[in-house]
């Protein structure tokens, strides 16, 4: 059944939620439902199965909470047993962290009527049994983890479940997790509500339709697949691998590319060649990937939600695997040292990314759609600029023929991001020195302590954590890695450097070096440096009992 209805627009108030739940939503600032909430909350509410399909960053994740959450709470009028009721399915622990972190926002106002829990965190199965002994009423959780609770018996949703939501359903498959999904079907009960949410429909969404759902509402929203061109401005440049640092660089260094940014590399190695580049001349970036544990992932998104970072590179590796060659068996699984359960482009909310930067370009559209769909979300404007290089090219007339065709944009799709090359022969030059400095040796080094640092980060210090959250704030992701060797005046851009037709834009004298300027400003003596430095360093400035970390470190000793 298709639903098509095309009426006028129901708002919020209108569709008979709870006050509490009204409150919630007005709290979180959303003044009018999203089309797609629009249409699948009315028929939640009425007890459908729902197909939704729905571009990305257009609100899914509060068409099925809102319901699922008002349905909780009318069941809690007449209730007499705690139960869970409801169970969230995404494929990554990020997107688990971000559904429920949405829940509680929704449930602010009623958090003593709704319990929700999230099982996605990498801790021992106990650790959570005692949260899911309380029968929280919404369980959200990966498919394997959500089956091992319930393999341990420390999960039961035989006889209580009532509604199950898979989210971003079409990668439900290729994530692997066919085998997981029959297995936790398996033991629900016979008559359920369940709502399938993805961005696109294929034919992985399908085969789900047919085992999930009974009978069901398809929701497909005709609208584009990325935000129109009013709100989401696409541009490419094409410019040799070679190039793409020295373009970076000059990019970031002449204030072109101003704002939250989140550039995408499509491996490891690449976010650290990057990073180790960038550091070189003072831009610090965070990176995020598929080896990093799970609390440091989580921690880095929160915290330039926030806005306490201006760059992330991140790699999105997992999206770029092709699923045919997904490691089958569990031993196969094991030697992958990368989390499976990871997705930097999937679904993410990043808030308030003013541009998405294609470093490397996509090997597949529906990864170009979903690295790009993470900016221009809710009704903000953004900016993707894709740097090409010959061999990529090909993919991008893949991704133009498939977003023009689908979408029936009248414009083209990508514009030709106006740049001269030939007017930054001096950032070349200089990028070219940078680059020497980043070695093999000296990438593999930096992949290798940061995963020392993190795992540090995040596992040693989180009972401190636990007891003094303040301190995870002031605890940086973006510190230089100093596996390569920094030279102090690649910091600074002189004037020389600056292409005479971008001399006003690039800002001259706000942070772009100009000889007068350095003559005057004299920086902080070595001294002072050094004291920031160790204030900056939550691993050496913390206060373990009236002791440094250091001084407790010695005196164990
Ligand atoms: N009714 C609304 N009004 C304004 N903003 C909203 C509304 N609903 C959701 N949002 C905001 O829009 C952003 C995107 O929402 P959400 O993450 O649910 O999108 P999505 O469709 O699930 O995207 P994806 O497919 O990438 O997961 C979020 O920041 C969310 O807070």
């Amino acid at each position: 059944m298709e639903d098509d209805d095309d009426t006028k627009q129901v708002e919020f108030h209108e569709m008979g939620l709870d006050d509490r739940l009204l409150k919630a939503i007005s709290k979180l600032g959303w003044s009018s439902p999203t089309p797609i909430q629009e249409r699948a909350i009315p028929l939640a509410l009425e007890g459908k199965d729902i197909l939704a399909q729905a571009r990305t960053g257009s609100g899914k994740t509060g068409a099925f909470s809102v319901p699922i959450i008002q349905k909780v709470l009318t069941s809690k009028q007449t209730a007499i047993e705690q139960c869970v009721k409801a169970l969230i399915l995404t494929p990554t622990k990020e997107l688990c962290s971000q559904a429920y972190k949405n829940i509680l926002e929704l449930t602010s106002c009623c958090s003593r009527e709704v319990k929700c829990v999230d099982v996605s965190p990498q801790v021992p199965l106990p650790t959570q049994r005692p949260m899911l002994s309380e029968k929280p009423d919404i369980v959200v959780g990966t498919p394997s983890r959500v089956l091992a609770h319930l393999q341990a018996g420390n999960l039961n949703i035989r006889e209580s479940l009532e509604m199950i939501v898979i989210d971003e359903a079409d990668l439900m498959f290729s994530f692997g997790y066919e085998d997981n999904v029959k297995a936790i079907l398996g033991q629900m009960p016979k008559i359920y509500q369940a709502f399938l949410m993805s961005a696109t429909l294929g034919d992985d969404v399908r085969a789900l339709k047919k085992m999930v759902l009974h009978n069901a509402v398809i929701l497909k929203l005709t609208e584009s697949q990325l935000p129109q061109t009013s709100q989401l401005t696409q541009y490419h440049i094409k410019c040799p691998d070679e190039d793409k640092f020295a373009l970076i660089y000059a990019l970031f260094k002449l204030r072109l590319v101003r704002g939250k940014t989140l550039l995408f590399v499509n491996n490891v190695d690449r976010c650290y060649k990057l990073r180790l580049f960038l550091e070189q001349f003072g831009i610090p970036a965070c990176v995020l990937n598929s080896e990093l544990p799970v609390n440091s992932r989580c921690h880095i998104v929160s915290q330039f939600n926030d806005g306490l970072y201006e760059y992330i590179i991140a790699s999105d590796e997992n999206l770029l695997i092709d699923p045919q060659n997904r490691p089958q068996d569990d031993t196969q699984k094991r030697q992958r040292k990368k989390d499976q359960e990871f997705g930097v482009s999937r679904g993410l909310d990043f808030q308030n990314v003013s541009n998405v930067i294609n470093f490397d370009f996509p090997t597949s559209v529906q990864a170009y759609i979903h690295r790009v769909g993470r900016t221009a979300r809710g009704d903000n404007k953004g900016t993707a600029l894709s740097f090409i290089s010959l061999k990529e090219m090909p993919l991008l007339e893949r991704v133009e023929a498939e977003l023009a065709g689908k979408d029936g944009q009248d414009t083209a799709v990508f514009k030709p991001y106006q740049f001269k090359m030939d007017e930054i022969e001096g950032f070349r030059y200089r990028a070219k020195d940078a680059m020497a400095a980043v070695t093999r040796v000296a990438i593999r080094e930096a992949r290798l302590k940061e995963i020392k640092q993190e795992m540090l980060n995040s596992q040693k210090l989180k009972s401190h954590f636990d007891e003094n959250p303040r301190d995870l704030q002031i605890l940086r992701h973006d510190k230089n890695l100093h596996t390569v060797k920094s030279q102090p005046h690649m910091k600074n851009v002189p004037d020389y450097l600056i292409p005479p037709t971008l001399q006003n834009l690039a800002g001259k004298g706000k942070g772009v070096k100009t000889r007068r300027g350095n003559a005057r400003k004299r920086g902080p003596s070595e001294g002072q440096l050094k004291y920031k430095k160790r204030q900056a360093d939550p691993l050496k400035s913390f206060q373990f009992k009236g002791l440094s970390a250091n001084k407790k470190r010695k005196k164990e000793k």
